[in-house]
């Protein structure tokens, strides 16, 4: 497929996930089954300018006047991909699979500015309700910080230290030009490509299939190394989901000592069991769901993990449809059930033991809202401060501006080039 076909199915998928109300993935699976001639790099170009858009929606729309799929995708043309906007709409005039030529008005818009006085929350292309968290969380780097979580993410892998070592993998990969993550220690990435670039398939990999890597964001792989988890501790990772986190606390503890993985949910813990053979992780006990399932570890943990669950707003590069479906219901549902799962936490630790509380968030609600709240209830708790903690698990200096108000870590992508990612670790007066 040429350009002006792969735009007239970009503005296809996008009407589905707008009128369907259907996941960005799914409209894009869907239409590969109903086009079946089209080649991978077809599919992956239109996926690149479906994700394109939904990223900086608000700021495509206000420049075109316009927030239909057509209008969108024109501008993901013409502002991200620098094409020409009178040689486009010429090319659409010979093509029977292009979009309408643009018209006078949507030529003139395309190559325009937005105007003085645009509000920021077009600028920094996320929803208004939101503006005054993020000013709370950014102070005057608020739009700067939403234009950043606008971009492409790079492809993140985290190298399985059971197994494998940072040059090794490398070396097995060498053919996507991989390079080392800028403070993760074990981390391999390859940054997004322009345009129609597609993302490396790396689970294809050999040393995939051999366990020597996971695909894991860096911010994701530094909140699990500033849990700061030792080998020989126990330690309670108390929303293990599939395991991301679980994988990598048990490479850093060296398979030693005791990691229990439990999930509310069956169905997310699922491919936990898969993930850990895959990876040699041996020091792990999946606890299941089920009445009384954690009962005997109360007052034995050093250390309990709460990966919590969130709004996901450090993954909006990832999934920018997600950006315009968050409401301040969805919000307070999620700040409800992680003071909830805070509160019951704590029993688990023994005196001295420390709760670590994580979030992919970058709303104060959910995370340093969060603390205070928690450490109103359970003075016997303090924030480990966050220079030391980084140095303890890193050894090396810690990114500028990503310490909170309360004694937390955020980091970002304007920040660490990460996605957005919050960790307070907070130990118990012994
Ligand atoms: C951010 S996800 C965890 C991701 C996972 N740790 C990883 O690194 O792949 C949050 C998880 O919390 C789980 N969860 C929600 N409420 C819970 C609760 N009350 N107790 C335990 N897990 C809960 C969800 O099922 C979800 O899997």
């Amino acid at each position: 497929m040429r350009l002006p076909g792969r735009l007239s199915a970009a503005i296809e998928v996008l009407t589905d996930v707008e009128t369907r109300k259907r996941p960005v993935s799914e409209a894009l699976k869907a239409w590969g089954l109903n086009n079946r001639f089209a080649g991978a790099g077809d599919r992956a170009a239109i996926g690149n300018l479906v994700y394109d858009a939904l990223r900086r929606r608000s700021s495509h729309a206000a420049l075109m006047g316009s927030d239909t799929p057509r209008a969108l995708v024109l501008a993901v043309a013409v502002r991200d991909w620098n094409e020409d906007p009178a040689a486009l709409s010429e090319s659409f005039a010979t093509d029977n699979h292009a979009p309408a030529p643009l018209t006078e008005e949507e030529l003139e818009r395309a190559v325009g500015q937005l105007p003085d006085g645009t509000p920021g929350h077009i600028l920094a292309d996320f929803p208004e309700w939101l503006t005054p968290s993020l000013e709370r969380a950014f102070g005057d780097n608020w739009i700067a910080e939403g234009q950043d979580m606008s971009g492409r993410p790079s492809l993140d892998l985290r190298v399985n230290t059971l197994k494998s070592s940072r040059e090794r993998v490398m070396k097995s990969l060498a053919r996507f030009n991989p390079a080392e993550t800028k403070f993760s220690p074990n981390g391999v990435t390859m940054p997004a490509g322009p345009r129609d670039a597609r993302t490396p398939n790396v689970t294809t990999d050999e040393g995939y299939l051999k366990g020597w890597f996971e695909v894991q964001d860096q911010g994701s792989q530094l909140v699990a190394g500033l849990a700061n988890a030792k080998p020989g501790e126990q330690v309670l990772d108390l929303c293990a989901g599939a395991g991301g986190k679980t994988l990598a606390l048990a490479a850093v503890m060296g398979n030693k000592g005791q990691i229990f993985a439990y999930d509310s949910d069956r169905n997310r813990l699922a491919p936990i069991y898969d993930r850990l053979k895959r990876n040699g992780a041996r020091n792990v006990q999946v606890r299941a769901p089920q009445p009384d399932a954690l009962e005997d570890l109360v007052g034995k943990m050093d250390r309990v993990v709460i990966d919590a669950p969130c709004t996901g707003t450090g993954t909006w590069r990832r999934r920018p449809d997600t950006k315009w479906k968050l409401t301040p219901e969805l919000l307070a549902q999620r700040v409800g059930e992680q003071a909830a799962i805070l509160a019951d936490a704590a029993r688990y630790l023994k005196p001295g033991g420390t709760l670590v509380y994580i979030t992919c968030s970058i709303l104060p609600e959910e995370n340093d809202d969060q603390v205070v709240a928690f450490i109103k209830a359970n003075p016997d708790f303090a924030s480990v401060n966050p220079a030391e903690l980084w140095q303890s698990a890193f050894g090396t200096a810690f990114p500028a501006d990503t310490e909170t108000e309360q004694g937390g870590i955020a980091l970002t992508p304007r920040l660490t080039g990460t996605d957005g990612f919050y960790i307070n670790a907070l130990r118990r007066s012994a």
